[in-house]
């Protein structure tokens, strides 16, 4: 009698547009080689669903549409249109190289907010999974401008790793998880390891601050956090600029803040 295959557990994994660039402005490509062998590493024991940004920073190495009206959410708009296929042709190059297949699917909020649309989320999203393929979500930019206006995708991430009831959301950024403000500001950054109150964690998030290309900054993570510590899913707050940033975190070799 063949062995019962063991289930795997599902991780879902937010990479920013930071970790993408390793805070460049060009995509790169060792960090998707990065993520990729360590997906390779863990298949037997996970699958993985990925969260991508990056689409609007891809577009600025093919063109320059927004010189005159950079901040037109329109432009915004347009410029995500330009680069989204060029971010997953990157993906599907840089791990089909690593014997991943990768595919594409544009989610937006509107459509956690219907059944139908759920149901169909979860069903494609399964049967890819189910046949190998990593989905690479992003928000679909030309019909909802919440991301690229307000946040980043940690709210789309947080909301899909919900209705997917994954094992694991997996947060990347460009610290190691959240910092306490005093040290943060003082230049001594300390991780809060384990958070298990809300408001507390609140007040050390420093809203003016974000990165390079970030948008949402600590408080979309925190927001996320929230969705998803809701729905019972475990959250890591990670260093995405890290080489092997996942297989450390796992192996608790890094710091990180973690919401169980
Ligand atoms: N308490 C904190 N701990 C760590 N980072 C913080 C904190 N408060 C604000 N930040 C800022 O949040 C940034 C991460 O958010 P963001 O720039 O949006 O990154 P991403 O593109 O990965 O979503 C950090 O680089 C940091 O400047
Ligand atoms: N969806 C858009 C914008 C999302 C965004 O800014 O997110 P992030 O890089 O996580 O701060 C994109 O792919 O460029």
């Amino acid at each position: 009698m063949s062995k019962p295959e063991k289930k795997k557990k599902r991780i879902l994994l937010k990479i920013g547009s930071n970790t993408l660039t390793k805070e460049s402005d060009q995509i790169s490509r060792g960090k998707l080689e990065d993520i990729g062998r360590q997906i390779a590493a863990l298949q037997d024991d996970y699958e993985f669903v990925i969260v991508s940004s990056g689409a609007k920073v891809v577009a600025k190495q093919f063109v320059n549409l927004e010189s005159t009206y950079s901040e037109d959410i329109n432009v915004k708009q347009a410029l995500t249109s330009i680069g989204q296929p060029h971010l997953i042709r990157i993906f599907q190059e840089s791990f089909r190289e690593l014997g991943l297949l990768a595919s594409q699917c544009l989610l937006s909020y509107s459509d956690f907010e219907k059944d139908v649309s759920k149901e169909n989320i979860v069903n494609t999203i399964n049967i890819l999974v189910d046949n190998g393929y990593i989905p690479i979500i992003n928000e679909n930019d030309t019909v909802a401008t919440d991301e690229i206006q307000f946040g980043d995708n940690d709210k789309l991430a947080a909301l899909t790793a919900a209705l997917l009831k994954v094992d694991l959301l997996i947060i990347a950024t460009n610290t190691n998880g959240i910092y306490t403000k005093e040290s943060f500001a003082e230049g001594s950054p300390e991780t809060i390891e384990e958070v298990d109150n809300f408001s507390d964690l609140k007040k050390e998030v420093m809203d003016d601050t974000k990165s390079s290309h970030g948008t949402g900054g600590m408080s979309s993570k925190v927001i996320a956090l929230e969705i998803a510590n809701k729905a019972n899913i475990e959250t890591w707050i990670v260093n995405g600029l890290e080489d092997n940033f996942i297989l450390n975190t796992i192996n608790d070799n890094t710091p990180y803040t973690k919401i169980e």
